[in-house]
């Protein structure tokens, strides 16, 4: 048997669960047309990924594949998804971060159209903020980076290293495209991601009744 760097067994179990939760936000339809791209550490040096260009809403454990923490495929002939370098560069900063997830939601991407000029899209006395691992109230106000869009990710990536820098995140959006959150593990990522998803819902309602 092939002698792998990181544990077969762990990587079955994270691409189960990658698997599993890609396909529930797929049928919220935050992942059209392919878009989207999730992960999972497997260890100090390896994340599992999804590969590039597949459809979300049909994802099985073979369209997972390992990464290195450079981006660059491990063990495999599969092309990693296009935007790897995001994930991995959170796992290379982070030890405790344990999940990647990247959607597409009209939601999402009407919010960072909205907000990209003003550069962070301000969420604030909501009690779900208490969602973000960490907080403990509703009385504050936390701002969601939109960052422009560019297909050069080692440029977009670096750009993610000052938001970093700067403070606590929970997440960021790209301007006209999606939604960046992470977590400890798969249900706090998706505890992130869902709370992102349902402000940004509100405060597009909000502009709604208020225009
Ligand atoms: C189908 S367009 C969306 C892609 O360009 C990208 O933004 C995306 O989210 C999915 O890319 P992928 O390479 O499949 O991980
Ligand atoms: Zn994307």
């Amino acid at each position: 048997m092939e002698n792998l760097p990181y544990d077969p067994a762990r990587l079955a179990q994270r691409a189960a669960e990658i698997v599993a939760n890609t396909r529930e936000l797929s049928a919220l339809g935050w992942t059209p047309a392919t878009s989207s791209n999730f992960s999972m550490r497997l260890d100090d040096r390896h994340a599992a990924i999804t590969v590039s260009g597949r459809d979300k809403g049909r994802l099985t454990e073979a369209d997972i594949m390992v990464v290195d923490f450079a981006g660059q495929p491990v063990a495999t002939s599969h092309r990693p998804s296009a935007e790897t370098l995001l994930h991995t560069q959170l796992y290379a900063r982070f030890p405790e971060i344990g999940c990647v997830l990247h959607t597409h939601s009209r939601t999402q991407t009407v919010c960072s159209r909205l907000f990209a000029a003003q550069g962070h899209m301000r969420l604030e006395g909501y009690e779900l903020l208490k969602a973000f691992a960490g907080n403990q109230t509703h009385e504050m106000a936390i701002d969601v980076p939109v960052l422009p869009n560019t297909q050069d990710m080692p440029a977009l990536a670096a750009q993610v290293e000052d938001l970093l820098d700067a403070g606590p995140l929970w997440g960021y959006l790209i301007d006209g495209h999606g939604l960046y959150a992470w977590g400890r593990d798969m249900a706090e990522a998706r505890r992130h991601l869902e709370a992102f998803e349902f402000l940004f819902a509100c405060e597009l309602d909000l502009r709604r009744l208020h225009a």
